[in-house]
């Protein structure tokens, strides 16, 4: 089975598990999300259900538009009952990494107004360590003029490598839906205390969102390469 194909069962799974009739649905965002999306289309259509769908980045929403759903905004829906979304990276204690598609901060608001985050990818995202499979860093959403001295704050208080985020069809930075740059950062220890550093860098000024979240995700899907989706859920403390 190929990794497209890991993804979709896992997409197609989580949404035949958590959508229902009258929801209020975040979309997150990414290539798992896609699959989430055609499900969720396949089943309004199928069994006429009404679902109100939030998204989570311009990418979400020209998606929700194309499949001819229903779009709402958060200003008049605050309270999401599910939201689905991929992930570079869940560790053992469904502590994440997000923002490898640029969207991380758009995805953190509505995670945040969610009664359920869950996870969707395929099976290379699922590791013990943050940092064991996803080689790209943590990324890090910052306001355009502070990027130096943020980049520069961050290596000193915990090491590691930091890039500024190149556009690929476009010369220099990546910015970002809200106009934003985004700083990929290569921790060098994999034994941080990730709440404490998701709060420490987001003290730093200029710094508006961090890709790392943590306790907000309650369940993740991963599609694996046999076909069959393994399921986990936080272990309650
Ligand atoms: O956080 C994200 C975008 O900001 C994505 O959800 C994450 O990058 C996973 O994407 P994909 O499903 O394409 O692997």
């Amino acid at each position: 089975m190929s990794l497209e194909q890991a993804k979709q069962v896992a997409a197609y799974q989580a949404v035949d598990q958590f959508v229902t009739n009258n929801c209020i649905f975040g979309v997150g965002s990414g290539s798992t999300v896609v699959y989430a999306v055609q499900r969720l289309a396949e089943r309004v259509e199928s069994e006429k259900l009404k679902v109100t769908c939030i998204p989570t980045s311009f990418q979400a929403k020209q998606l929700i538009i194309k499949h001819g759903l229903n779009l709402g905004e958060l200003e008049t829906n605050p309270n999401i009952d599910v939201t689905i979304d991929g992930a570079d990276e869940v560790d053992s204690n469904m502590t994440l990494i997000k923002g490898g598609g640029g969207c991380l901060l758009q995805e953190k608001i509505i995670a945040s107004c969610s009664k359920k985050l869950i996870v969707i990818a395929d099976y290379t995202k699922d590791s013990v360590k943050l940092g064991d499979r996803y080689k790209k860093g943590v990324p890090i959403e910052v306001i355009p003029m502070a990027y130096v001295p943020i980049k520069n704050k961050i290596i000193s208080l915990y090491g590691g490598e930091i890039k500024l985020r190149s556009a690929v069809a476009k010369a220099g930075p990546v910015v970002t839906d809200n106009g934003n740059f985004i700083l990929d950062w290569m921790f060098a220890n994999q034994n941080l205390d990730w709440e404490k550093v998701n709060n420490t860098i987001k003290l730093i000024p200029g710094v508006v969102e961090t890709g790392l979240f943590v306790n907000m995700c309650c369940k993740a899907y991963f599609g694996q390469p046999e076909g069959n989706v393994v399921e986990r859920s936080v272990i309650e403390k």
